[in-house]
Parts: C-alpha cells; structure tokens; sequence
C-alpha cells in the first residue's frame, strides 16, 4: 500500500490553522463479492474481493478544487462515497476540518452533513419528481434548521434560485419543466443551501450537452470564489478537469499514480499513464507532443496483476515493476508520482524532472 502522502496539495493553500480542510489519509474500501456461504461450499469456492480504493492519500486545502480522474472504474466515485458517508471505509481515515469523520458515531456525524454536501452526475435521478423546486431547496433549510418560518425559507429559496441563475418564480415549477442544466443549477441551489463549506461533486456535468456543461462551470466555479467553497471533483473527462481544477490526483486501479498542482500536471505528466491519457485529448497543451492512444484493458480488479497495476499496459514496464508496487515519491513541481521508472528504482537513472524535458518518449504498440 502506498502511503506516502500526497501533500503537493497541503503546503500550498491551508487555512489559518494551517490545516487543510479534507485529508484522506490511506483510505481504502474493499468490497466483499463473495456469493452466499452454501454456494461457496457446493462451487468449492473462496471469498472474492474487490479493492475498489487502495491507500488513498488526498489534501484539499480550503476553498481550492481538487479534481480526481481516470477511466471508469478506478475507484473514484467510491472515494466520493466513502467521504460524504454513504459509504464506511475499510481503512484509512477521513478528516474534516481537524475532525476524523471515520471514528465519529453516526449521531455525531450531523453537523458534518450539513457541511459537506453532494453533487450527483443525473439532475434527473437526483431530484424528486413529485416535489416543487422549492420544496426541494427547502428541504435541508428545514432540516439543519437554518430558517425560521415560513416567510424567511421561502426569501431564501428565492435567493438561493438567482444564485444559481433561476428565478424565485422558478420555484412553483416541478423538475420535469427544466433541461438538463437548469436541473442541475437547482441541485446545485439545494447542495448549498445548507451552508456547506465543502461540495463532493461526482460528474457534475457530464450529462449535460457540451454547450450547457460550460455554463454550469462557470457557476460552479463563480460559487466557489463566492462562498469560499472548497471542492472535491470527479470527472473523467479532461477537458473539464483542466478548466476547474488546483490540484488534481489520477487513479488507476483504486491508486493514486500521480498527484499535485493542476498546472504541472496538465503540463508536464511524468506517470506514463498520466501522459497516455493526456493524449487522449486534443486540445490540452499536449498538442506539441507524440501522441499515444490508451490501449489495452484496465486489468480486473479482482485479480489485479502484481506488482504496479499499469505494468500490462506500460511501455516503460521492467521486472521490477512486475514485482514490486511502486510508492509514490515526491518530484519536482510539487507532484508526486508512483512509477519505478520515473523515479529511477527499476535501476534506470530515472526520468529527468518535467521542467524542461524533451517529450517522453512511449511505445507506440501499447499492450
Ligand atoms: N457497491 C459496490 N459493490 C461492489 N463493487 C463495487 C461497488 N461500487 C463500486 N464497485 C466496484 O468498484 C470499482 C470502482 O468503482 P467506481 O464506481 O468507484 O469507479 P469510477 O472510477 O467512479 O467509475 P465510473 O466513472 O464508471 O463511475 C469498480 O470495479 C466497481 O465495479
């Protein structure tokens, strides 16, 4: 397990504390897939597990985005779960605001919920159909008793829905007479009208068409500078990470491969499948590189392969790395990354630090 953290993130932005707000320290979550006992025993099988997050090591200092990408079925909206709750964690801790939410009893994790709340990727799913758009943003008003009255809840679900670039009107209506986008602006008006400091947002946008997804970035990002929000973003889609993000983790397999500044990252990836899935977008910084498409299939992860997880699919793939699980080791710029051969331990002298460096050069016949 890797457990060194990734703290590119904690040095840069903190509070006056000096804490950041959400630290996830060696966070994992295993999933039991076994079938019933009598079945094992007629199959003659074993239990099965499922390593969905691995160790995870994550700061989000106050008010910035940090934003957690890779293909689908890395881990990333379990580590969404696994921090607003809805999920338990099979290891590691979760701390908030100095807080560790993993050893808090369900009745003390109240003030918590009200504080971070979440952002689904279905507007459609994520809205009561039969509930006018204002009971739905009052809901948590009345819940976190954070009105009085019926006169001050309703003053305020009008001023939560021109937050969001509805109208107060807005609120008589059900969810079926929005799009998609206003849709989300009103789960977005609801996720803040409790106050949160801290929104997990799980593919916000990507049910959206592309012409809308910017505009709710915008708000997204407009809130943020606003109420001083500090988010966790999940995406899978570079573009948008990109455009939202401070800091930025990419996970493969349930890991974190590589972490840090969003700017180093996008402009300089070291971890070889960082840099494959940079390619895979045309219009990130990455033009002036050789580009190499992502092939191959992420491994089952059941039975992952030893050793580092990318080795079936690594160009840079040595015995070592079929052996041995890479840590992650803190690199110039902040980022961090787990690669044998970028930091030097497959007995290579190590890739040169990103400043500076000619564009890496990766075998085109990807396993
Ligand atoms: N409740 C569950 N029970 C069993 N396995 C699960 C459960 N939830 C997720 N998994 C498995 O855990 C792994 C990680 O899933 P997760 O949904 O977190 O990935 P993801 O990166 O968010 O992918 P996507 O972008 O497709 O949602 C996958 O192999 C998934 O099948």
């Amino acid at each position: 397990m890797s457990a060194v953290s990734t703290s590119a993130t904690s040095s840069a932005a903190t509070s006056a504390s000096g804490e950041p707000l959400v630290s996830l320290r060696g966070l994992s979550k295993t999933f039991d897939l076994s079938p019933p006992l009598l079945n094992r025993m007629i199959e003659r099988k074993g239990k099965s597990f499922l390593r969905a997050v691995d160790g995870l090591d994550i700061d989000i200092p106050r008010g910035k985005t940090f934003s957690l990408v890779g293909e689908s079925g890395c881990g990333k909206s379990t580590v969404a779960k696994l921090v607003v709750g809805l999920h338990a964690a099979s290891g590691g801790k979760i701390r908030f605001d100095g807080t560790d939410l993993t050893g808090l009893h369900a009745s003390a994790r109240g003030t918590y919920r009200q504080r971070i709340q979440m952002i689904f990727q279905d507007p459609y799913a994520s809205l009561n159909p039969r509930w006018r758009v204002r009971d739905i943003i009052a809901e948590p008003l009345r819940s976190f008793s954070i009105t009085s009255g019926r006169a001050e809840e309703q003053r305020e679900v009008g001023r939560l829905l021109e937050m969001v670039g509805l109208s107060a009107q807005d609120g008589d209506k059900f969810p079926h007479q929005f799009s998609g986008g206003q849709r989300q602006r009103i789960s977005i008006a609801r996720a803040i009208s409790s106050k949160p400091d801290f929104l997990v947002c799980d593919e916000p946008t990507s049910a959206l068409d592309v012409s809308v997804q910017s505009q709710v970035l915008n708000l997204m990002r407009d809130l943020q500078a606003e109420l001083g929000l500090t988010y966790l973003f999940i995406s899978h889609d570079l573009a948008v990470v990109d455009f939202m993000s401070d800091y930025v983790g990419v996970m493969y397999l349930g890991r974190l491969v590589e972490a840090g500044p969003a700017q180093r990252i996008f402009e300089a990836p070291e971890h070889p499948y960082t840099r494959l899935l940079m390619d895979t977008v045309p219009d990130i910084t990455m033009a002036r590189r050789d580009r190499v498409a992502v092939t191959g299939e992420v491994p089952n992860p059941i039975t992952p392969p030893p050793g580092c997880s990318f080795n079936p699919r690594c160009p840079l793939a040595s015995d070592i790395c079929r052996a041995q699980s890479p840590d992650l080791v803190a690199r110039e710029g902040g980022t961090r990354v787990a690669c044998h051969a970028v930091t030097g331990a497959d007995g290579s002298s190590g890739r040169p630090g990103a400043a500076g460096r000619a564009p890496m050069e990766l075998a085109r016949g990807v396993a």
